[in-house]
């Protein structure tokens, strides 16, 4: 069993930072990449699992410590999985309201049983830069894109999407029931598994 006490996280993202925080409890805590280095690298990858791996190590490199990366994104049916690994930079780098208007607007005409989408989250753990075996863990969450946007929770995409199991918005969840359910943390639980936490 792998046992850490602090791990840094590789994501700028601080809507991430307080989930995975939040999923882990008390016994590991999660040091942002930003107390390091405010520089991004940039997601070449073609899938979550690489650009997850590509973040875990250039966040152990520049720390020394194990890292803990989040690759995910919105995998939208009637667009073949677009945005997908693009889902951050889905408008062209201009943030969320603009990646959840443009979605709107490319989805304006499409009918609700067509509107089925996606969240998906590869978690990768490295020990150091180099760790030849990352621990790698996924999630997915199914649901649908609104026609609008509702809820004020969250971050990114959870105002359009639709959670069938509980008939809102992930952004009208609170964050402790969001943490339950979603495509983070399906990952997580397989993570807390991994490590001997569960
Ligand atoms: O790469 P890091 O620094 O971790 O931060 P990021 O925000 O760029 O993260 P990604 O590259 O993994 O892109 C994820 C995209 O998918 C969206 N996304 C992921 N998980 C989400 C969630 O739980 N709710 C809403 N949107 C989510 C998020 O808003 C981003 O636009
Ligand atoms: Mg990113």
């Amino acid at each position: 069993m792998m046992t850490f006490q602090q791990i840094v996280l590789a994501s700028h993202n601080a809507g991430k930072l307080k989930e995975l925080q939040a999923m882990l409890g008390d016994t590991v805590q999660l040091r942002s990449i930003g107390e390091f280095s405010s520089i991004e690298p940039e997601e070449t990858g073609l899938s979550f699992v690489e650009n997850a791996i590509l973040k875990a190590r250039n966040a152990a490199r520049i720390s020394g410590m194990p890292a803990l990366a989040d690759d995910s994104g919105l995998a939208v049916d009637f667009l073949g999985g677009a945005p997908g690994i693009y889902s951050a930079r889905y408008a062209d780098g201009k943030g969320d309201a603009a990646n959840n208007a443009k979605l709107l607007d490319v989805l304006k005409d499409v009918p609700q049983e067509q509107r089925g989408a996606q969240f998906v989250c590869v978690l990768a753990l490295v020990r150091h830069a180099d760790d030849p075996l990352p621990i790698l863990c996924e999630g997915l969450w199914h649901g649908r894109i609104l026609t609008e946007a509702s809820g004020e929770h969250g971050f990114g995409y959870d105002p359009l999407f639709w959670v069938p199991e509980r008939d809102c918005s992930s952004a009208e969840l609170s964050p402790a029931d969001k943490n339950q359910i979603s495509h983070r943390a399906r990952a997580m639980s397989l993570l807390r598994q991994r490590l001997g936490l569960a």
